[in-house]
């Protein structure tokens, strides 16, 4: 089964997540021509003091 892992910064409403597994399923299901229904999303929200680019933590950039 498709499993998607998302990592974002916290900061969404449960109704832009809604909106974004629907959609990202059915785009899944489509493109991969598997059943939606066997399309796992794995939302991980990460905060900015916990997330580095290029060194820094985000928060102190
Ligand atoms: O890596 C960055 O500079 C920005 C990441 C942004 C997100 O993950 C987000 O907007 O959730």
């Amino acid at each position: 089964m498709p499993t998607l892992h998302l990592e974002m910064h916290p900061g969404r409403t449960v109704q832009q997540k809604r909106a974004f597994v629907r959609e990202v399923t059915k785009v899944t299901a489509e493109t991969l021509a598997c059943p939606p229904e066997s399309v796992d999303i794995l939302i991980s929200e990460v905060p900015r003091d916990a997330w580095a680019k290029a060194g820094k933590l985000l928060a102190d950039a």
